[in-house]
């Protein structure tokens, strides 16, 4: 289970701190919702350990996580920046994901290639993310996230803006991950996402 527990957290002259406080079982989504400016991205900065909370924790399995650095949590983002490497291909950015060294297995090699076929990527692979769309971009991001096989996924707006076959696919995407037991928290504002995808809502 993951808890976060009474996390308290406020940027330099907020007046009223957050109080985030919730818990989510493996296997489901817990959607985060909130008008804009609600502190949907600060949660998912400070889950994967980018802000430093106040005061409070957070427990994965009744582990504390507050002393690990990001890359030790049991986490991956995709956030609204996606982050890819401008000077490295598709698949080099993919495989940094799953490996920092880029030590690849024939299999990671093929889970790659199966994975951009399963995003309606097929092909892309050799091309530089500067020559991609924006919703291009968003499911090689989804994609790196999904292939480094953490028990949590942290998402923050991950399906805006994209046409809607790619969204359909990306949700399909979405709930075969949930039933292979990954824990989802979900920023967005979309109902129908919330909808679909949530089990649960908590409102800022
Ligand atoms: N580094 C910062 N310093 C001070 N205030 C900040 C900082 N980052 C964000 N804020 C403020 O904190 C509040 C919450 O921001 P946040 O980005 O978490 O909202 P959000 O719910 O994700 O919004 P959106 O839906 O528009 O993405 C906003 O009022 C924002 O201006």
């Amino acid at each position: 289970m993951l808890e976060v527990r009474n996390l308290v957290f406020s940027y330099p002259d907020q007046e009223s701190p957050w109080n985030f406080h919730f818990t989510v079982e493996p296997g489901q989504c817990i959607a985060i919702h909130g008008a804009s400016g609600s502190g949907k991205s600060t949660l998912m900065n400070l889950l994967a350990g980018f802000l430093e909370p106040q005061s409070g924790d957070i427990l994965w399995q009744d582990e504390s996580l507050r002393q690990q650095a990001p890359w030790q949590r049991p986490f991956t983002s995709v956030f609204q920046e996606h982050n890819l490497f401008e000077h490295l291909n598709v698949e080099t950015n993919i495989g940094l994901g799953i490996h920092p060294g880029l030590k690849l297995t024939p299999e990671n090699q093929q889970a790659i290639e199966q994975g951009l076929d399963s995003v309606g990527l097929e092909g892309f692979g050799k091309r530089l993310p500067g020559d991609l769309s924006g919703g291009q971009r968003q499911r090689v991001a989804l994609l790196r996230a999904l292939l480094r096989k953490k028990p949590i996924l942290l998402l923050d707006e991950p399906l805006t803006g994209l046409d809607s076959e790619a969204r359909d696919l990306l949700r399909q995407l979405l709930l075969d991950e949930k039933a292979r037991g990954t824990l989802i928290v979900l920023a967005s504002h979309d109902k129908e996402d919330r909808q679909l995808l949530a089990d649960s809502v908590h409102r800022l």
